[in-house]
């Protein structure tokens, strides 16, 4: 079960929440903490492991190499008998190539011809590259004597049984994979791939198509969620739009929550009378992780768990949902799969971009602002630049559509500077390096 506790806020004034407020990193913090008692894995055979994060350590099942076998074509030869200089020579006996599942020995006085990854004979010392010889009818002669181990490569002498191979939270690589290939795994426990779903809710709301009703508006937050979700390599397992009736929406939660791990719904999490996203989690049986974060825009974004699924509730407005998206969906898509979070690069605004030189009072901000930006070029010292795309009007999509990424500007910040860093959040690529 997902950890219901839940702090108190502080109290709901006036119709706005004025005390209720967390930082970005509580709520982030609260998250990380619902989503670890998540213990759901998924095991896969290695075809379909690729990308995968590991749930639990992997150690070695066999011995990797299996057996001591020869790294050279050549000959097997016992440092037994071979004294003095050389050259040497020695009869050859058998003919070993790769897969021979043959025991052999050698006798004393006797080299077996042997190929590269062949079992060497029980009693070889050292295997002599064959350029490094010459056939004299059924005799090997060499003129160096070799040394102990030379070309054997020895049975678990890269990864020995019982070895730890990879560490749970393992990335699988391909290079991951070849080690795990190695000792004869088959099969491992991996993070889930998340099971996530979008409600949206919004009477006003209409889906793309011919007509715009009087007093509707075009659905914007699904096809902008979805696709963010698809550059992420999330496909939603269901994708529904619901009525504003709290009843409604807190069956399509409770609906929705027995499949899914991240239930994202939009629109409602704000004081009014028609929002009714906070009553329909209660109604739906769930408890509130958090309710509204000191942030601009989307303030009212908020979260919970209804049984083992946690609800995401992003704001209406497609601005502040994509914002708060940013904040708080990849985090917990990273929580869930193991993925790593891409640190965080800092950022300075383009010298075009530069200040008035007496910022005025107005221009402060009082909220902590996530700004979407353009990236534009590198600094001089290699800080990335970017370009103030304006300050966030949380309904304005046209900005929105130039932005790579967003900066984070500290609440009480005079209008940003050109010399001013800021935290840059980069947006997920919707053409991710495919080729
Ligand atoms: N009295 C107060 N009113 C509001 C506050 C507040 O603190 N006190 N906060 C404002 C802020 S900030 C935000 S953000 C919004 C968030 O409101 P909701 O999450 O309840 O969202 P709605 O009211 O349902 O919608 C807001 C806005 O977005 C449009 N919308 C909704 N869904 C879609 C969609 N799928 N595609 C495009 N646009 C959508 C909707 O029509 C509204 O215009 O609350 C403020 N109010
Ligand atoms: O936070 Mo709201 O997102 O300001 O519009």
């Amino acid at each position: 079960m997902l950890d219901n506790r839940t702090a108190d806020q502080g109290s709901v004034e006036c119709g706005c929440r004025v005390t209720g407020l967390i930082s970005v990193e509580e709520a982030q913090a609260r998250l990380r903490q619902v989503l670890s008692h998540l213990t759901r894995v998924d095991t896969v055979d290695l075809t379909r492991a690729p990308g995968r994060v590991l749930a639990s350590d992997v150690r070695a099942d066999f011995p990797s190499p299996a057996f001591d076998n020869a790294a050279m074509d050549g000959y097997a030869v016992s440092l037994a008998g071979l004294s003095g200089q050389g050259p040497f020579a020695l009869t050859v006996g058998d003919r070993l190539a790769a897969g021979d599942g043959r025991a052999l020995s050698l006798a004393r006085g006797q080299a077996i011809r042997i190929f590269t990854g062949a079992a060497v004979p029980q009693g070889t010392d050292a295997v002599i590259m064959q350029e490094a010889t010459a056939r004299d009818g059924g005799r090997v002669i060499f003129d160096h004597l070799p040394t102990p181990d030379q070309h054997i490569r020895r049975a678990g002498s890269d990864m020995a049984r019982g070895d730890l191979v990879l560490p749970a939270g393992t990335v699988l690589t391909s290079r991951a994979i070849a080690a795990l290939a190695a000792t004869g795994v088959s099969d491992v426990a991996v993070k889930p791939h998340p099971r996530v779903a979008l409600l949206m809710t919004g009477d006003e709301v209409q889906g793309a198509g011919p007509g715009l009703t009087p007093g509707r508006i075009w659905d914007v937050n699904t096809p902008m969620l979805r696709a963010e979700l698809a550059s992420l390599g999330v496909d939603l397992m269901a994708c529904r739009q619901v009525a504003d009736r709290r009843d409604d929406i807190a069956a399509a939660m409770a609906d929705l929550a027995t499949q899914t791990d991240l239930l994202i719904t939009t629109g409602g999490v704000s004081v009014g009378e028609e929002d009714h996203m906070h009553a329909a989690l209660a109604a739906a049986g769930g408890r509130p992780v958090f309710q509204g974060v000191a942030m601009k825009p989307g303030k009212p974004i908020s979260a919970g768990c209804i049984g083992d699924a946690l609800w995401l509730g992003l704001p209406g407005n497609p601005v502040s949902a994509y914002v708060g998206w940013q904040l708080f969906g990849p985090m917990s898509l990273a929580a869930l799969t193991g993925a790593a979070v891409p640190p965080v690069q800092q950022a300075r605004l383009r010298q075009s971009n530069a200040i008035p030189a007496q910022p005025t009072p107005a221009q402060a901000t009082d909220r902590r602002e996530f700004r979407p930006v353009q990236r534009c070029g590198y600094d001089g010292d290699g800080t990335l630049l970017v370009t103030d795309l304006g300050r966030v009007r949380s309904h304005a999509l046209a900005p929105l559509a130039l932005a790579d990424g967003m900066i984070d500007i500290p609440a009480g910040t005079t209008y940003p500077g050109a010399t001013d860093r800021f935290p840059f959040i980069a947006f997920a690529r919707d053409d991710s390096e495919r080729i």
